[in-house]
């Protein structure tokens, strides 16, 4: 008891890509031998890539930056709850489980079997889940998949209903060995002054 927990995925060239987004690439860039002293690396990637945070720019161009997003939304008291074999997340499959007085949701879903290959198709959240959840207090919802809304959605409506409600999406989680019950969690954006969304490490300790 008492150590953190990575549930972040690793970041290297065979991390998985939304289709057509900007591969994964990590190279240093100046040599010890040709600087003479240090490597210096380089990484080239999506913003939406592995274990991160979207920021409401993501899908609004009125919405907030990261730079922007309050940091206590994700550092804290989190409680994550198992729902897996569902095609969509609803107020129906989650209205079992007491949320009561719960700030931060990580959902385990294991839908996304192989990590490294991007799935075909996710189960989505439902956007009428958003104010059923911000009705109970919930800022932050995290999962172990690669959106919230079906892969080839263009209205994003889970994404716009979250964020009107005051619920932040964080994405990409790995849930694999973790089970229900409640948690602290870290999962901090970096200072990304524009950015529409953060990489994150994502870490729990029961
Ligand atoms: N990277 C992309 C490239 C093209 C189109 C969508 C995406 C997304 O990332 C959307 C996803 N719903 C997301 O928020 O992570
Ligand atoms: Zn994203
Ligand atoms: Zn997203």
């Amino acid at each position: 008891m008492g150590t953190w927990i990575d549930i972040s995925q690793p970041l290297d060239e065979k991390v998985a890509v939304w289709p057509g987004d900007t591969p994964f690439s990590y190279k240093v860039n100046w040599s010890k031998e040709e600087s003479g002293s240090v490597n210096v690396g380089q990484i080239t990637m999506s913003i939406h890539t592995g274990t991160h945070i979207d920021a409401p720019f993501h899908f609004d161009n009125e919405g907030k930056r990261v730079i922007e997003l309050d940091l206590n939304l994700y550092i804290g008291s989190a409680r994550v709850v198992y729902l897996p074999n569902y095609t969509s997340i609803g107020v129906g499959e989650i209205s079992g489980i007491d949320l009561n007085g719960i700030t931060r949701l990580l959902i385990r879903t294991d839908a996304w079997k192989d990590r490294r290959v991007f799935p075909q198709t996710i189960p989505h959240l439902q956007p009428a889940l958003a104010a059923y959840l911000s009705e109970l207090g919930v800022r932050l919802i995290g999962l172990d998949l690669p959106s919230v809304d079906p892969l080839d959605s263009k209205e994003l409506l889970a994404h716009h209903e979250l964020a009107s409600h005051g619920i932040h999406i964080l994405e990409g989680l790995v849930l694999d060995d973790v089970l229900p019950g409640d948690y602290e969690l870290i999962a901090l954006p970096l200072p990304l002054v524009e950015a529409d969304g953060s990489p994150v490490r994502a870490v729990l300790k029961k």
